[in-house]
């Protein structure tokens, strides 16, 4: 998965910019270092402390061999100090190791529970354009797993190079202090490690990257059937689906176990290096000890110490493929955290402030032009007023531009030309979290969020007292159905609402517009999905919703927008008939055509 991903990330730009901006995003993610410094000043000391003491332990049996045991002095009350000390050094190593450990979670989990908060306050401020132009799954797995490596940075990588990096350095000290001979022939093994470490980085990496990119083809797998289970059973997929899971799911294994393989295989050779060192060293070291050149202590020393100056090493290369990992997961979260929103809020001294009880919801489309990509416009030239308190209705054949009129209005986009107002204001220079207070939109399939019923009303908003919101539900018709329900209001609803039928969602969501009473409502096919006894509940929510609040209404079917004020007919993106039903039908234009066309699909039903 890293290398994929900083493939797609750096797209064909030369290795140099790659590096620039991966240092770019180094320097930036560290930032949210800083204000731990002192905690990793903490950490620092802890670990010198704590291994000094772990270093101390032979260098202290050394001196019990040495001076005492082996000059013939058997003196009870040292041996027993020393034995002492020992221990309390023991608890030395084991406290500093413990501070430190808690210390560097303490600053990590700290470090990335701040950029994971960042991360997704800037991704819910980007603009739709951006999530038109990004997976969803690889955003989720940068708030997930991208935090969660670079938590392992912190954490692991970090520990690591300050406690195994400290410890290579005592240990090579003492080992020089014992005997400057014997140091240096245990050193001659360095570079054979350097070159199995290098060989074995390269194999290790390509396992871990193939092993990761199968984990998130799985975890789509799932994620893409989960969210389809319905299709599944109805066309009777259930083998086919779990056929090519099991395919997903043994390429994983297989993955993985290559990568164990090659992890036993890695550690295994350092052993068996470790091994080689400290035959090395027992040689040397006993023929010394025979000519009486070096005394058994030495020797003792010597031998613990080049047994554990291996796990360090090995350490340290195994926390290569994590830093590697943590380098793409900071540049992707780089990435996302430096993409500027394209619709932006006005700058303060641009500001104008359109309160929601204070509007009278005239609106106007200005000559507008909008494209997604500006070169294929969407909506070449359209010009639309709407009064304030006004219904309008917009119908038109598939792909005529009409959702993307609604998202303009929301601002999801800008327009490329003219101007949206709102009682006279440029929308561009409203700020967005008015301009949403002001317009609500009632979609096609109403989303709501695992919570109660309450809070799916109330969006969250504590303030909102209980009765206003069963109030709202009274007015819309909905109220009785919520009572009935075994907790009523507070009512745990699952993910998306699946357990209400798509007439409740919706009316929930006209609650929702009575609570927040924005000046100006959008319905985009609201009533598309829903029978028509349901529509008719529908219709009686959105007559006591609407009044008093310029309305704008999409629909396939006709009977949504007959009563409007004025429906407007759009084709390729341009008004093309504008007027009363019965003024269009006296037209016998476009509007005539889907009305007849209409009449003919509900008669033949
Ligand atoms: N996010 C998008 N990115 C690129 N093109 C888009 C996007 N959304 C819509 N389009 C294109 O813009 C055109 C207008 O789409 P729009 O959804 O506004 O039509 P519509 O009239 O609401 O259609 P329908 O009645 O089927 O919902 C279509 O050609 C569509 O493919």
């Amino acid at each position: 998965m890293p290398n994929s991903s900083a493939a797609a990330l750096a797209g064909n730009k030369s290795s140099g910019e790659i590096k620039g901006k991966s240092f770019e995003a180094f320097k930036n993610i560290f930032k949210y270092a800083a204000p731990h410094k002192l905690t990793f000043v903490g950490v620092f000391v802890c670990a010198l402390l704590g291994i000094s003491a772990d270093l101390l332990q032979p260098y202290l049996v050394k001196i019990i061999i040495d001076d005492h045991l082996a000059q013939g002095k058997a003196e009870f009350g040292f041996i027993a100090l020393m034995a002492g000390i020992y221990l309390g050094i023991t608890f030395i190593s084991f406290l500093f190791t413990y501070l430190q450990n808690n210390l560097l979670q303490f600053a990590g989990q700290g470090i990335v529970a701040k950029i994971r908060k960042d991360l997704f306050h800037h991704i819910s401020k980007l603009s739709m354009s951006y999530f038109d132009k990004v997976h969803r799954g690889s955003l989720v797995t940068n708030v997930s797993s991208d935090t969660e490596t670079i938590s392992q940075f912190f954490t692991q990588v970090f520990l690591s190079l300050i406690r195994d990096g400290m410890t290579l350095v005592l240990i090579i000290y003492f080992m020089f202090r014992l005997d400057t001979t014997l140091a240096w022939y245990s050193l001659t093994i360095l570079p054979v490690i350097g070159l199995v470490a290098f060989m074995f980085r390269r194999y290790l990496r390509q396992a871990y990257q193939v092993t990761r990119s199968r984990l998130s083809r799985l975890i789509g797998f799932i994620a893409e059937n989960l969210s389809g289970m319905g299709l599944i059973q109805a066309f009777r997929q259930e083998e086919e689906q779990t056929r090519r899971f099991n395919e997903h799911n043994q390429s994983y294994w297989e993955g993985n176990m290559r990568e164990v393989r090659a992890n036993v295989l890695f550690n295994r050779t350092f052993d068996i290096l470790g091994n080689l060192a400290l035959v090395l060293v027992v040689w040397l070291g006993g023929m010394a000890v025979f000519h009486h050149t070096m005394e058994v202590g030495v020797l003792y020393a010597f031998t613990s110490y080049i047994r554990q100056f291996f796990q360090p090493i090995n350490q340290i290369t195994m926390q290569w493929n994590t830093f590697q990992s943590t380098t793409v997961s900071m540049d992707r979260i780089w990435k996302i955290l430096s993409t500027e929103p394209d619709v932006k809020d006005p700058l303060p001294d641009h500001q104008t402030v359109l309160k929601a009880d204070e509007a009278h919801g005239k609106v106007d489309f200005d000559h507008i032009s909008f494209g997604y990509s500006p070169a294929n416009p969407v909506i070449p030239d359209l010009d639309l007023h709407l009064d304030a308190g006004e219904m309008v209705g917009i119908v038109g054949t598939t792909g005529a531009g009409k959702s993307t009129l609604i998202s303009l209005l929301n601002r999801f986009y800008d327009v490329n030309r003219g101007s949206i107002r709102i009682d006279d204001i440029d929308i561009r220079d409203i700020p967005q979290q008015q301009l949403h207070r002001l317009v609500g939109l009632i979609q096609q399939d109403p989303f709501l969020f695992t919570g109660s019923v309450l809070d799916n009303v109330r969006l969250f908003q504590t303030d909102i007292s209980r009765e206003k919101v069963t109030e709202a539900c009274r007015y819309v018709g909905v109220h009785d159905m919520i009572i009935r329900m075994p907790q009523g209001y507070d009512s745990l609803l699952s993910e998306r609402g699946s357990g209400l039928s798509a007439g409740e969602r919706q009316l929930i969501s006209f609650a929702r517009i009575m609570v927040f009473e924005p000046r100006i409502l959008i319905l985009d096919e609201a009533t598309a999905h829903l029978d028509s006894q349901t529509e008719q509940l529908v219709q009686n929510a959105l007559q006591t919703v609407s009044k008093g609040r310029t309305t704008l209404i999409i629909a396939h079917r006709l009977s949504t927008v007959m009563h409007a004020d004025r429906i407007l007919v759009m084709k390729e993106g341009r008004a093309v008939e504008e007027g009363t039903h019965d003024e269009l039908i006296a037209m016998h234009g476009y509007y005539e055509q889907l009305y007849n066309h209409a009449r003919q699909a509900t008669e033949e039903e």
